[in-house]
C-alpha cells in the first residue's frame, strides 16, 4: 500500500483543487505514517456531480445485484484486513488487536446492511374510496454526503457506507483528517472489487470541503458521526435545503454501580468501557457511580485492575492502552485533571503522563482514576475521550437517576444491579438512546445507536437507521374495474 492518496471522484484517483498536502502523523512517535490532499469546495462538487450521474444507474439495479457488489467489495476488504489493521494502527494509534477488530467490523456493517437486500419494504392500503389503492414505495434519497470520527475510521464508514449503498443511494465520504489512510485505501479495494465508478467518490480536507458537501442541493442526506459542535455546525448548514441530517455525536455515559451488583462483572464492565480503545469510544464510562455500602470493596477491586493496565506500544500483544489520538486530547486531560484537584477531587491513581522510555514522545497519558468527586464538577459534565475516569458516590436511588440524567448528552449509559425492579425502573427513566444492563458498552448491529439530547440526531444501525436512507412516496392509484 501507498499511503500517499489523492482524492477519488468517479473511480480515478485525482489531484486537489488546493495543491496543498496533509501529512498524517502516528501518535505513538509522532512520524509521518502517509500524506493526504487537501481538497476545496470545487472538488466537493465535482465529487457530488459524479455521485448524482452514477446514481441514475445505481438506484435502477435490483438491491440483490447491490448487494452482490457490496458483499465483493467486503471479500477485497478481508483479503487485506492485517494490511488495512497495520495502517490504521499506525495512524489511529489503536492496538493492532482492536484494528484488526476493526477491519472486521467494516465487513460486517456493510454485509448486515446487504441482509436488507429484500426486505426494503413499503405498504399498500386500502382507500376510503372504491376502486383505489394507496401506495407508500420506499425509494433512495439520492447521494449520501457521510462524514466520519477518527476514532474507528473504518468502521464508521462501513457503518454508512453499507446502508447507503444498499438502499440505492451513492456516496460522497469525507473522511476524518486525522486518520483517513485506511479509509481512502477501501477505494482502492472498491475498484478491485468492481464497484461501479461514481458510486463510492472520497474528497479529503477539513471544515470548508466538509460545508461544501453539507450546503450543497446536489446532497440529499448528511450522516456525520463527531462531536457535538461540529454536529451542530452541520445542523445548521444542511437547513439551507432542509437536507435530512443523521448525527451520531458526544456523549458523557454514566456508569452505575448499586450495591447489590455482581462486583465482579461491574470491575471488568467499568474497565473496559472506560479503557477500550484508549478511551475513544463515544459510548464509554465517562463518570462513575458507585453505590455507599460497596465503595471500598469496589474502589479496591476495581484500583488492582486499572493499576494492572499496560500502557504502550500499540502493536505489543501485551499493550492494553495505546496513546491518545493527537497532543489536543491529551492537554485536554491533563486540563480537566488539574482543575478538578484544585476544586477537592483526589488523583487514586495516575494522573499524567507516562515517561521513560517508549514515552518520549507520542501524545500518551496515564489511566487515571479521580476520587471525592462532586457531581458540580466540569470533569462530571465535559465529555473527555480519555483514559481518565471521575468516581462519585451515591446513597439512593433516587438521588444517582437525577446525577445520571444531569447531562446535556443522552447517548450511552450502563447499570450493574440485580434488582428486576430497579432494572424496570431505570430503563424507563434513564435518559439516554442506549441502556447496557449487567455489562459494559459495544452496540450490535441490528439494535439503534441513537443519542438523546445533543448526542445526535436520527440514530444509526439495525431497520431505524437504515430507513434513514429512504424516502417515502405515497400514491393514490384510482383504477376502473
Ligand atoms: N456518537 C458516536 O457514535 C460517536 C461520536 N464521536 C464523537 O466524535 C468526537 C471525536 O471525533 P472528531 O473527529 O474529533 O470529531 P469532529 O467533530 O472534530 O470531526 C468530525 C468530522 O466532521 C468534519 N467537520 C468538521 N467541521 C465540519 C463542518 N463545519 N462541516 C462538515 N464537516 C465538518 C471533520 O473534518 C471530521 O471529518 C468526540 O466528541 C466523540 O464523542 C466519535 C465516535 C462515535
Ligand atoms: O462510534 C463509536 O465510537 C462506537 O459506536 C464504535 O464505532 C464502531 C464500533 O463498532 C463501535 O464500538
Amino acid at each position: 500500500m501507498n499511503n500517499n492518496y489523492q482524492l477519488f471522484i468517479n473511480g480515478q484517483w485525482v489531484t486537489a483543487g488546493t495543491g496543498m498536502i496533509d501529512e498524517i502523523v502516528n501518535p505513538m512517535n509522532e512520524t509521518i505514517v502517509g500524506t493526504v490532499e487537501n481538497g476545496n469546495a470545487a472538488d466537493a462538487v465535482r465529487a457530488l456531480q459524479a455521485a448524482t450521474a452514477a446514481q441514475r444507474s445505481w438506484r435502477r439495479l435490483p438491491p440483490r445485484s447491490r448487494a452482490e457488489h457490496l458483499r465483493a467489495f467486503t471479500a477485497e476488504i478481508r483479503k487485506y484486513q492485517e494490511e488495512l489493521a497495520n495502517l490504521l494502527t499506525r495512524e489511529q494509534g489503536k492496538l493492532l488487536k482492536v484494528a484488526r477488530f476493526e477491519v472486521a467490523v467494516t465487513c460486517s456493517f456493510i454485509e448486515y446492511a446487504c441482509e436488507w437486500a429484500r426486505h426494503i419494504e413499503g405498504d399498500i392500503l386500502p382507500s376510503d374510496h372504491p376502486d383505489e389503492q394507496i401506495w407508500i414505495h420506499k425509494v433512495p434519497k439520492g447521494v449520501v454526503v457521510a462524514i466520519t470520527a477518527w476514532n474507528f475510521p473504518l468502521a464508521l464508514a462501513g457503518r454508512k457506507i453499507g446502508p447507503a449503498l444498499i438502499t440505492g443511494n451513492t456516496v460522497v465520504l469525507k473522511p476524518t483528517p486525522e486518520a483517513p489512510l485506511a479509509t481512502l485505501e477501501l477505494c482502492n479495494l472498491a475498484k478491485k472489487a468492481g464497484l461501479p465508478d461514481g458510486i463510492l467518490n472520497m474528497v479529503t480536507g477539513g471544515v470548508e470541503v466538509g460545508k461544501a458537501l453539507v450546503e450543497s442541493p446536489l446532497t440529499k442526506m448528511v450522516t456525520m458521526t463527531g462531536s457535538t459542535p461540529t454536529g451542530q455546525a452541520i445542523f445548521r448548514s444542511a437547513a439551507e435545503n432542509l437536507t435530512h441530517v443523521q448525527l451520531e455525536l458526544g456523549g458523557k455515559a454514566p456508569c452505575i454501580v448499586f450495591a447489590d451488583a455482581d462486583l465482579d462483572l461491574a470491575v471488568e464492565g467499568a474497565l473496559h468501557s472506560r479503557f477500550d480503545n484508549c478511551g475513544q469510544v463515544c459510548t464509554c464510562n465517562e463518570r462513575m457511580y458507585v453505590q455507599e455500602d460497596i465503595y471500598d470493596e469496589f474502589m479496591s477491586r476495581f484500583l488492582a485492575r486499572v493499576r494492572e493496565l499496560k500502557v504502550g506500544d500499540p502493536m505489543d500483544a501485551s499493550t492494553d492502552i495505546g496513546p491518545k489520538m493527537n497532543l489536543a486530547g491529551v492537554e485536554h486531560l491533563e486540563q480537566l485533571v488539574a482543575e478538578s484537584v484544585a476544586a477537592g477531587a483526589s488523583v487514586l491513581t495516575g494522573g499524567q503522563r507516562p515517561h521513560g522510555p517508549g514515552f518520549e514522545r507520542g501524545y500518551w497519558f496515564s489511566p487515571t482514576i479521580l476520587g471525592e468527586v462532586k457531581q458540580d464538577m466540569r470533569i462530571v459534565h465535559e465529555e473527555l475521550f480519555g483514559p481518565v475516569l471521575p468516581v462519585l458516590k451515591f446513597e439512593t436511588f433516587e438521588e444517582v437517576i437525577t446525577y445520571a440524567n444531569d447531562s446535556r448528552y443522552g447517548l450511552a449509559a450502563m447499570v450493574f444491579t440485580n434488582d428486576i425492579n430497579k432494572i424496570m425502573r431505570l430503563q424507563n427513566e434513564l435518559e439516554f438512546g442506549e441502556i447496557y444492563i449487567n455489562r459494559g458498552h459495544g452496540e450490535q448491529h441490528q439494535g439503534f445507536h441513537n443519542g438523546l439530547k445533543l448526542s445526535g440526531t436520527g440514530g444509526e444501525d439495525g431497520r431505524y437507521g437504515l430507513e434513514q436512507y429512504l424516502e417515502k412516496k405515497t400514491s393514490y392509484i384510482r383504477f376502473k374495474t
